[in-house]
């Protein structure tokens, strides 16, 4: 996916959290979302991909040089994000299938297969509520990893993830990304390493906005 944001700005209430970002994120590129803690790094993200809307400017979104209409972008993009939350009642195995129903894996990737690369096989029947924080966000981070979307957003992904985690996602994003685009939320350099680009959004913030 390619997306083009033309003089794009968002406020809440009187406040600008950024302003004047003009800026083409191609295809098959990664890029950290950088600032500190309130800066802006989630609203930024959330805005891009189309999930809050613009205070002003404009996003243009497209696949393979066609124009993606921004309410069929949600279906073209995989989501992880320390405040998204997973449907606790059900089992790994039971998640997985209703999840993939709406959220398809890349070819070749089954549930299954899922459960092996996150090494969760002991877990496949265990209810998602009794995971620990770090199996959640391992599975939160998979279902997006291996998700068949062209767009990949990952808000702060090594949130609750312990040093074997952190290897286990370094491992995984690195074979994940390719043909993607790939938007970073981040304050961790280990876990946007592999991004090619960085936009930090104190130089669109309060600063542009005056
Ligand atoms: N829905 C909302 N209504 C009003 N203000 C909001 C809303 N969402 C976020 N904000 C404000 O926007 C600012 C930026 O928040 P945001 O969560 O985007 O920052 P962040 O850089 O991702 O922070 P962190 O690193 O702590 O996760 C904060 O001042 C926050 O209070």
């Amino acid at each position: 996916m390619q997306i083009e944001a033309n003089g794009l700005g968002k406020r809440f209430h009187r406040e600008w959290i950024f302003r004047g970002l003009t800026h083409l994120f191609r295809p098959g590129t990664a890029t950290a979302l950088l600032g500190p803690n309130g800066s802006g790094k989630s609203t930024l993200l959330n805005t891009l991909s189309g999930q809050i809307l613009a205070t002003e400017g404009t996003l243009t979104y497209s696949v393979d040089g066609q124009v993606v209409p921004v309410e069929e972008v949600p279906r073209r993009l995989a989501y992880c994000a320390p405040y998204l939350e997973l449907i606790e009642e059900l089992t790994l195995t039971e998640l997985l299938h209703f999840h993939t129903r709406f959220k398809p894996l890349r070819p070749g990737i089954t549930p299954t297969r899922l459960i092996e690369l996150m090494y969760l096989e002991k877990s496949r029947h265990k209810l998602v509520r009794d995971f620990s924080s770090g199996m959640k966000q391992r599975l939160k981070l998979a279902l997006a990893l291996y998700a068949d979307s062209p767009l990949l957003l990952l808000d702060e992904p090594t949130t609750n993830l312990d040093r074997t985690g952190v290897e286990w996602y370094l491992e995984h994003v690195a074979v994940s990304v390719t043909n993607r685009l790939v938007l970073v939320s981040s304050n961790v350099p280990e876990e946007y390493g592999f991004c090619q680009q960085q936009l930090s959004v104190t130089d669109f913030g309060a600063k542009a906005a005056r």
